[in-house]
């Protein structure tokens, strides 16, 4: 696609975020298709809606909808919103839609998704979009984004991949929909900063039962752990390369404690009986960290106890 152009876009795991980036893109012009599963036959009737945090919606009356990969065909984008916990399903739901120029954009969180889209698709664009921003599915095609002004995306390409030629023209249509985007020359460093968030809130607030932010930040014992955990992971980007500063631990509790009961997108999964991302988000830091010597406790006994969970 040229700069400026509309792109014929496939969201696959057209679940919360996926169907934000998706109604958002569908809305600014793009030709837009969504695989679905369980809310195919509800959009097929109500359609696709999101509910901005002041109330405002964008509404896609007949949205572009298929419930089979193959009826998609081939795009010139591909942006993967599945959980993390169903990436073995890349190798069937992927082909279909994927053609030798397709440029694939994971928004998914934690360690280890755009290496998977490069081992299947190794002559593919591939880039990593981390998604500061909080939404949630709250009926079949009904997505709410309760982050005032909807927070941003930070894209950046994987190593060694031809993305980096994309993140001009991915940025720039990202923007034209509504969401604010930011590049990064490392997407390896921006994963582990935000890893250094997702590891302590995402981990610790299941942990205790499926909480709130505030119930972590609130207690000074679990406060501790979560800088603790927070370090670790530092300690561990900064052994992989990434120069990620002491300051940022204090940076992200002070911004935690602005947020008050927030839920992170794992409080939702637990509490909605879904499988955690625990490969993703906690075990893979762990194994990375652990492999070029970063001793790891905190992190050790919160996968031992999300396991267990
Ligand atoms: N939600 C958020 O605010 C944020 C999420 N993230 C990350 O984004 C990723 C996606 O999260 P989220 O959008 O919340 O997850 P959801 O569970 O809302 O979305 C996943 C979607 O994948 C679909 N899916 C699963 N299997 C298939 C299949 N076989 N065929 C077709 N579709 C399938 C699900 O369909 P079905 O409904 O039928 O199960 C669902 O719609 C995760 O890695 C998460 O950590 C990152 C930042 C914020
Ligand atoms: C970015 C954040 C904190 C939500 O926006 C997230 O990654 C999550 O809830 O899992």
């Amino acid at each position: 696609m040229e700069t400026g152009g509309k792109a014929s876009i496939g969201i696959i795991g057209s679940g919360a975020l996926g169907s934000y980036f998706g109604i958002r893109l569908a809305k600014a012009g793009h030709s837009v298709g969504f695989l679905l599963r369980s809310d195919y036959e509800p959009v097929q009737q109500r359609g696709m809606r999101l509910v901005l945090a002041g109330d405002q919606e964008v509404i896609l009356p007949s949205p572009d909808i298929a419930n089979d990969p193959d009826q998609l065909g081939k795009r010139d984008w591909v942006i993967v919103g599945l959980k993390t916990t169903r990436n073995h399903l890349f190798k069937t739901l992927l082909p279909p839609v994927v053609g030798p120029d397709t440029l694939l954009i994971t928004i998914q969180n934690g360690l280890g998704n755009a290496e998977a889209l490069m081992e299947l698709f190794p002559d593919n664009p591939v880039i990593g979009a981390l998604c500061q921003i909080g939404v949630n599915r709250k009926a079949p095609g009904e997505i709410h984004s309760f982050v005032p002004g909807d927070g941003f995306v930070q894209i950046g390409a994987a190593v060694g991949n031809r993305g980096n030629d994309y993140l001009d023209v991915c940025q720039e249509a990202f923007e034209a929909a509504g969401i604010r985007t930011k590049k990064t020359a490392s997407l390896g460093e921006a994963l582990w900063r935000k890893l250094m968030w997702n590891v302590p809130f995402n981990g610790l607030t299941v942990a205790i039962g499926g909480k709130g932010t505030d119930a972590v930040c609130g207690n000074p014992e679990l406060r501790q752990t979560a800088v603790a955990l927070m370090e670790e992971i530092r300690l561990a980007g900064n052994a992989l390369g990434y120069p990620i500063e002491p300051a940022y631990t204090d940076k992200l509790m002070g911004f935690t404690d602005q947020l008050g009961s927030y839920m992170a997108s794992s409080v939702l999964d637990w509490l909605d009986g879904r499988r955690l991302e625990v490969e993703a988000i906690f075990r893979k830091p762990l194994e990375a960290g652990t492999a070029v010597g970063v001793d790891m406790p905190e992190l050790k006994k919160l996968v031992e106890k999300l396991d267990q969970l």
